[in-house]
């Protein structure tokens, strides 16, 4: 079933909306992500920076958290958007990292959905971004 225009706009919104509040005053590279759980429900994150530096967190992250609070585990659908404090957006790929923790709760099908500088969305599965994964059903 074709997804509906409106509803992948109201997951960037969100996915901008969370960038707004990203806490970033080290890379000052600001990053909002999205989730829609397989409820429909929406959860959102920023990144979240700190002074010793390996222990920030990235939007993704928190996204994650958000959903697992509000008792959800499936991930849908995330959107990523991300780009300099001071600048345009960029196309804002997951970092590794992001990848396998979307690949806990999404599975192979999870669809992930990011924004070009020019504002068109390019949509991968977590299968087209982790190809060959390890996921729960390996334990
Ligand atoms: O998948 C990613 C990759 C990077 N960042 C953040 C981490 C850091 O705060 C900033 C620059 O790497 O971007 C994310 O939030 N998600
Ligand atoms: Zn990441």
């Amino acid at each position: 079933m074709p997804q509906s225009a409106v509803a992948l706009e109201a997951l960037f919104a969100a996915a901008a909306a969370a960038r707004a509040r990203a806490y970033a005053p080290y890379s000052r590279f600001l990053v909002g992500a999205a989730i829609r759980d397989g409820d429909g429900r929406i959860h959102a994150g920023c990144n979240v920076e700190n002074a010793a530096y390996p222990l920030g967190t990235c939007a993704e992250a928190g996204a994650i958290a958000a959903m697992v609070l509000a008792g959800a585990t499936e991930i849908a659908e995330i959107a990523v958007v991300g780009g300099p404090e001071h600048g345009a957006e960029l196309l804002c790929p997951p970092c590794g990292g992001c990848r396998q923790k979307i690949r806990e709760f999404g599975g192979l099908t999870a669809r992930v959905h990011l924004r070009e500088a020019d504002g068109r969305i390019r949509t991968l599965t977590l299968d087209e971004l982790l190809p060959i994964s390890f996921g729960p059903e390996h334990l």
